[in-house]
C-alpha cells in the first residue's frame, strides 16, 4: 500500500536510518536438520519512526526482535543500529527492550526498579545520558507511585514500570515484544494509549511486535506483515494518519479503512483456521 506518511509526520522522521536488517536468515537446531525460522528478511526503521511487526504466530516476530536486540545472532546477514554492528550498539545501550512481562524485582520499589540499571554499573555509565528515573515515571503517570512496591500496582502499571525503566539509558532504539498482552481490553487500550502520547513528545525508533491489528494502526508510521514457514515478510504498509493522533482516531473511515486493509494483508499469509 503505497499511500505514503503523512506531512505531519514527516516532520518528525527523520530520512536517516535507525534500525537496518538486511538480508537476514536464522534457523534454529543441527547443522543439516536446521529449522529455518526467518528467511532473507530486509527492512530498516527511520530515526523517530514506531515500526509494528505482525503476523501468524511461528512467523519469527520474536525471534527477529531477539536478533535486532543482541540477544541472538543471524545465520546470515546483519543489523545494525545508528549505523554500528548490534554488539557495539548494545554495549553503547542505544537499544532499549520492553519485554512481554514487566519483570520487575518485587523487593523494590517502583523507583529502585528503574533507576536499578543506572546503579548496578555506573562506572560504565559516566559517559552515557541517563534520564532522571522520578522524572520519566512522572511522564509516564506514575508519580504518585514511586515509593510503591510492585504487588501494589495493577498489571497494566507495571507494564508501564517496565516501559519507563527502558527509557532511563535514553536509547536512540526501543524494542517491544507485545508488551500489552497480558492485560484485558480496557487495560490494554488505556496503556496503549499512554505508550503513544509518551512517544508522541519522546521520539524514538521503536520495532513493536504485536498480534493486535488496532493497535498497531494506532501507534505506528508503518506496519510490517509477516508471513510464515519460513518467516519473512509480505508486505509493509504505510500508516497515513495525521500525528498527533488519539482515541478519536478510532472512529475514523480512514482507520477503519486501514483496518481491513491490514486484516486483509494477514489474511492471505495465513492459513485457513490459523489466527493472527
Ligand atoms: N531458541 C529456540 N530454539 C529452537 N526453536 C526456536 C527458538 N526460538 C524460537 N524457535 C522457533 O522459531 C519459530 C518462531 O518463533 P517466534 O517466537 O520467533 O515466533 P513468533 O512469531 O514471535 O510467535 P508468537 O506470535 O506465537 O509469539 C517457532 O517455530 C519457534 O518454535
Amino acid at each position: 500500500m503505497q499511500s505514503g506518511i503523512s506531512s505531519a509526520a514527516t516532520q518528525l522522521v527523520s530520512e536517516e536510518v535507525g534500525v537496518e536488517v538486511s538480508h537476514v536468515t536464522k534457523g534454529f537446531g543441527p547443522e543439516g536438520a536446521k529449522l529455518v525460522v526467518l528467511n532473507d528478511v530486509s527492512f530498516s526503521i527511520k530515526r523517530g519512526e514506531f515500526v509494528s511487526v505482525i503476523g501468524p504466530s511461528g512467523c519469527g516476530k520474536s525471534t527477529l526482535l531477539r536478533l535486532v536486540a543482541g540477544l541472538t545472532e543471524a545465520d546470515h546477514g546483519t543489523v545494525t543500529v545508528h549505523g554500528e554492528a548490534i554488539r557495539t550498539a548494545t554495549r553503547h545501550k542505544s537499544v532499549g527492550l520492553v519485554p512481554q512481562s514487566p519483570a520487575l524485582l518485587p523487593w523494590r520499589t517502583v523507583h529502585d526498579n528503574v533507576s536499578l540499571p543506572i546503579r548496578v554499573n555506573s562506572k560504565a555509565n559516566v559517559d552515557r545520558r541517563l534520564r532522571d528515573p522520578r522524572q520519566i515515571l512522572s511522564s509516564f503517570g506514575l508519580g504518585h507511585a514511586v515509593d510503591k512496591y510492585p504487588f501494589q500496582l495493577s498489571g497494566g502499571m507495571q507494564q508501564r514500570v517496565a516501559i519507563a525503566r527502558a527509557f532511563v539509558f535514553d536509547p536512540m532504539v526501543l524494542l517491544m515484544d507485545e508488551p500489552f498482552s497480558a492485560l484485558d481490553e480496557m487495560n490494554r487500550d488505556q496503556q496503549r494509549m499512554g505508550l503513544l502520547e509518551f512517544w508522541q513528545s519522546n521520539r524514538k525508533s521503536v520495532m513493536f511486535v504485536t498480534h493486535s491489528v488496532p493497535e498497531a494502526i494506532i501507534l505506528s508510521d508503518r506496519i510490517v506483515v509477516m508471513a510464515a514457514h519460513p518467516g519473512r515478510i509480505a508486505e509493509i504498509i504505510d500508516v497515513d494518519l495525521p500525528r498527533p493522533r488519539d482515541e478519536n482516531v478510532y472512529a475514523t473511515d480512514a482507520f477503519r479503512d486501514l483496518e481491513g486493509y491490514v486484516r486483509n494483508s494477514l489474511k492471505s499469509v495465513m492459513a485457513p483456521g490459523q489466527a493472527a
